[in-house]
């Protein structure tokens, strides 16, 4: 009687078993998105070690649970240990510019008309990318109508500290940092702004601030796509945009407007966010699409980008924004601030693919013993 050889866990099926799980937000698996950073077999035990390229402390230990599930279903895997962390790295920037050294992705998030919730998505996305483990820093460039302070609930007349006569401090709140042209300038000394100007002032705020590091700085655009937007967009190295809209006609024509400015200037738009795409009603909870629907998918679809997500329009986004405690913040289990959470990790991942298009793939160490 022959005894049964001793079963030797495949490679390729351990490979297979990671190749099953499709992460979400990078839309493939973590094999071909190069975030595999070693795979060890050891007689019956594996060890998989995994780096995602945008900041999700929400997810690794879920990540890392169902991939252990994976692989120990493979055959003759005795046991296994998977470990799941994330690093963020810097995006390419756009033309000839330079990035900064302390900032390793800048966010523009821009309208192409006013009102449409711009800001509130702004604050929410650093607030949200910040709550996931980020470095996150928001610039309000949003000259005419800044409201980043009043939203981060940062107190009237707060003024930056002045480091070497030369820099600004940014102002802690909830976790981020935080700058704005509001911040330096008193009802005494009005400023009428002209648009060399604006875009003069916007840099030079940019530059001076000490930025802490941050994997992130989301800036707060101008609404619009004139003058102001294009120089900003051409002159701020910039790794990537999202463009706020409402789903009415005019606000969905507008943001085309800004979907094809940054294309001009070889900005790449991370996504569409659909802001108050549909209305609950907080007696019945019946749902109705007060401005049409679906615009957000339309403009996605005919540009070939992403729609991040769709917000509703809802009482507690604007009472919390407009109080001083973004939705992200005052309701982190919320079902809204779920959407804020998954839209940042997707633009988080978007960005991630743009590095990784960019330069040479992670090395895969690969031992069989
Ligand atoms: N999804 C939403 N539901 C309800 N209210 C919202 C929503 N999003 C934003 N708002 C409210 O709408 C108002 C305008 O929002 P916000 O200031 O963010 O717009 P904006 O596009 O940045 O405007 P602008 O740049 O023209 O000043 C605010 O009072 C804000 O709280």
């Amino acid at each position: 009687m022959s005894t049964p050889s001793p079963t030797v866990i495949s490679r390729s099926m351990v490979e297979a078993a990671i190749q099953s799980y499709q992460d979400p937000y990078l839309k493939q698996n973590l094999l071909s998105a190069g975030c595999v950073k070693s795979l060890e077999i050891d007689g019956g035990k594996v060890q998989l070690s995994v780096e995602l390229g945008y900041p999700a402390d929400g997810l690794v230990n879920g990540v890392a649970e169902l991939l252990r599930t994976k692989i120990n279903n493979v055959e003759a895997v005795e046991d296994s240990s998977v470990s799941v962390s994330w690093s963020v790295a810097s995006a390419p920037v756009q033309g000839e510019l330079e990035a900064f050294a302390n900032v390793k992705n800048i966010i523009a998030v821009a309208s192409g008309k006013g009102g449409v919730g711009k800001s509130t998505t702004a604050a929410n996305l650093a607030l949200a990318l910040a709550a996931e483990g980020a470095r996150v820093g928001i610039l309000d460039a949003d000259i005419y109508g800044p409201s980043v302070g009043l939203m981060l609930g940062i107190a009237d007349g707060t003024r930056p500290e002045v480091k070497n006569e030369k820099f600004f401090m940014p102002i802690q709140a909830h976790g981020i940092e935080a700058m704005s042209m509001a911040f330096l300038i008193t009802e005494d000394t009005p400023v009428v702004w002209r648009g060399p100007m604006v875009s003069g002032a916007l840099q030079q705020l940019l530059t001076q601030t000490l930025w802490n590091n941050l994997d992130y700085l989301v800036i707060d655009m101008p609404p619009g796509t004139g003058d102001i937007q294009l120089t900003l967009a051409q002159k701020v190295p910039v790794t990537g945009s999202v463009v706020v809209t409402t789903p009415q006609d005019l606000a969905l024509i507008d943001a085309k407007k800004g979907i094809e400015m940054f294309n001009k200037v070889n900005i790449p738009v991370l996504g569409v966010v659909e802001n108050m795409a549909v209305h609950i009603c907080s007696n019945c909870g019946h749902s109705e699409h007060l401005f049409g629907e679906g615009g957000g998918t339309r403009i996605a679809e005919q540009f070939g980008v992403d729609l991040l997500g769709a917000l509703p329009l809802s009482m507690m986004i604007r009472e919390q924004a407009d109080g001083g405690a973004p939705t992200v913040v005052a309701e982190p289990d919320s079902q809204i601030t779920m959407i804020y959470k998954d839209m940042a990790r997707r633009l988080a991942a978007e960005l991630s693919l743009k590095n990784s298009q960019a330069t040479a793939g992670p090395t895969i160490s690969f031992s069989d013993d």
